[in-house]
């Protein structure tokens, strides 16, 4: 027999009931769970107008149904709306990048945000390696390398900080014999968000893979060991090169008095003739006049439509529409700031203010091979605290099919007992003094705060999340791995993948796809940050803009040039 959890919005009487249900075409009956709006909420425990505006949000559904608990790698799913999604598949210019990819063309793939640059990416990185290639999966930084599964490139190919002279590189990769043996077995170097990569560190990776696979010197095609480098140029040792990015967004982080060189004015790159992919299609945006309005702030240049609209997004909320001003109510806008500071003093003022116990993850991180450290995966949190009520964003892509992907936002409904899961997790949720028991609690200056130690078990306490798609899941641990160019891991950090959503740095939200976005535009301080801002909302209709000045949106001249040569 089969059971099913539905959830029924306008049912207000507070009671689970069980009844018989005809199940469709055939004659079996299945037993149908019906939670209630209150039955939700009366769980939980919360303040009032939290409660006010969780129940009406609740109420926005119509009929939440879904299978028997599932077991996903890092989530329990209880119920969900009828989200109907299925693992998307390519389009067409995406299987031309696999395709080029597969016959061992070193390729640039770009795009404006949301194209699908990434999403193409790690399946050319699973085509590749099911075809027995050795690839490195590399990236500008810890987020994004940690969005594929792979180290920085900083890491991957030893290069310190990135401010080594190319003599030095050479040395240290001359004298590093192991290091040269897993250059010389690699078969292909992904590197994801080159926009951030300088010109001088986009040179000495050209100069470590030379020097690593034994050919002849740098920048001097046809100069090399054939045996070794069966590609028909010299840069990278004959390495087949895959870079992906989108130069219009974020530029490589620089001091203030050093000039801005990117990755394509490097000598390498003009001599590795990478062939250029552009993707035409937005994937991530489905309305034609926000992807037209995007393309403007992306090149810099705003027509009056473009203003329009943005200037309608401006809060003081009078110029927001009346359906929107209402949802913003209740539902939770993802601040995006320029700076790290900003955003971690807006999380905790946050939480703070939030009333309830802090439940806090602290993970534990293993290195199998013994050289890896937790800075590699910097991106991730060590320490997460989460309470009742508090929005959050997932930070990996933990069941597509479910739509919980890196960028998803809910609340923490409450807390559950990691071996309940399968109960009606609202009538489970934890109480304070239930929680204490199972793990270390000390007291903060804000209540207590209660501790998971993540050490690859399951901790003991988990969160139960209302994603906003409607899915509702108990989210458990996740595993952030790092492996070699052969595949093989070499270290790992387990955490909880979810951060606290009211903010999230600009840099931090590269790659994520947010459905109600607040950003101040004024103080956007680098080339591409507006862009990169705007572009994680998946509608205009979810953007609230604190401010824009004239100078918010600035394009580099060079990338304008670069790509009226070569990308268009
Ligand atoms: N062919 C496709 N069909 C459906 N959805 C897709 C497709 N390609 C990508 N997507 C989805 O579009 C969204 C954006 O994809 P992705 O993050 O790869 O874009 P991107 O070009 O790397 O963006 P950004 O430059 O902003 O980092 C993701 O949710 C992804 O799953």
């Amino acid at each position: 027999m089969k059971r099913q959890t539905t959830l029924h919005s306008d049912a207000f009487n507070g009671q689970a009931k069980r009844f018989k249900r005809n199940n469709g075409a055939g004659s079996s009956h299945s037993t149908v769970r019906v939670w209630t709006a209150n039955s939700i909420v009366s769980g939980m425990n919360l303040h009032t107008d939290r409660v006010q505006n969780i129940t009406r949000a609740l109420s926005k559904w119509k009929s939440v149904t879904a299978q028997t608990p599932e077991r996903h790698s890092n989530t329990y799913t209880i119920s969900s709306t009828p989200f109907v999604s299925t693992v998307p598949s390519l389009d067409r210019s995406q299987e031309i990048v696999i395709a080029e990819a597969i016959k061992g063309r070193s390729l640039f793939i770009t795009g404006s945000a949301g194209t699908g640059k990434t999403f193409t990416l790690l399946k050319l990185i699973r085509t590749l390696r099911s075809q027995g290639k050795q690839v490195a999966v590399t990236a500008s930084t810890g987020c994004a390398a940690v969005a594929i599964r792979g180290s920085t490139i900083h890491s991957f190919l030893r290069l310190g900080m990135g401010n080594l002279s190319l003599s030095k590189a050479r040395a240290i990769t001359d004298a590093n014999v192991s290091f040269q043996r897993l250059l010389q077995k690699t078969d292909t170097l992904v590197v994801d968000e080159v926009s951030m990569i300088e010109g001088h560190l986009f040179d000495l990776m050209d100069v470590v893979c030379t020097t690593a696979r034994k050919c002849n010197s740098s920048h001097k095609p046809g100069e090399y060991d054939v045996n070794l480098c069966n590609n028909t140029r010299a840069t990278f040792g004959g390495l087949q090169i895959i870079v992906c990015g989108d130069f219009f967004q974020l530029p490589p982080v620089r001091s203030k008095s050093s000039n801005l060189c990117f990755a394509f004015e490097s000598a390498a790159w003009k001599e590795t003739n990478l062939q250029v992919h552009v993707l035409p299609r937005a994937h991530r945006q489905s309305c034609n006049s926000f992807v037209g309005m995007l393309g403007e702030v992306r090149r810099g240049i705003l027509s009056q439509y473009t203003r329009r609209v943005l200037n309608a997004s401006v809060i003081g909320t009078r110029n927001l529409q009346p359906e929107l001003s209402r949802k913003g109510d209740m539902l939770q806008f993802t601040k995006l700031f320029p700076l790290r500071a900003q955003a971690q003093s807006e999380n905790m003022y946050r939480l703070n203010a939030l009333p309830g116990f802090t439940v806090r993850y602290k993970s534990q991180f293993f290195s199998i091979k013994g050289q890896n450290s937790q800075n590699e995966f910097g991106s991730v949190e060590c320490l997460i605290d989460l309470k009742q009520g508090c929005p959050v964003l997932c930070t990996k892509n933990i069941d597509e099919s479910k739509g919980l992907v890196n960028g998803t936002s809910g609340f923490v409904v409450g807390f559950v007992r990691a071996n309940k899961w399968n109960k009606n997790p609202c009538r489970n949720l934890l109480t304070e003094s239930q929680a204490r028991d199972l793990v270390d609690s000390a007291q903060g200056s804000h209540g207590s705060i209660l501790s998971n130690h993540i050490t690859g078990k399951m901790p003991a306490i988990l969160p139960a999340v209302l994603f906003d798609n409607g899915t509702y899941s108990i989210v458990c641990t996740a595993t952030w791995d790092k492996s070699d160019s052969a595949g093989q891991l070499v270290a790992r950090v387990p955490q909880i993948p979810l951060i606290l959503g009211w903010a999230v740095t600009i840099h931090r939200s590269q790659g994520m796809s947010l459905s109600l976005v607040e950003t101040d535009l004024s103080h956007a301080f680098d080339f591409g940050q507006a862009y990169v801002a705007l572009s994680r909302c998946k509608s205009a209709q979810g953007l609230r803009i604190r401010g824009y000045g004239p100078g918010s949106f600035r394009v580099h001249p060079k990338v304008v040039e670069y790509y009226s040569l070569h990308a268009s």
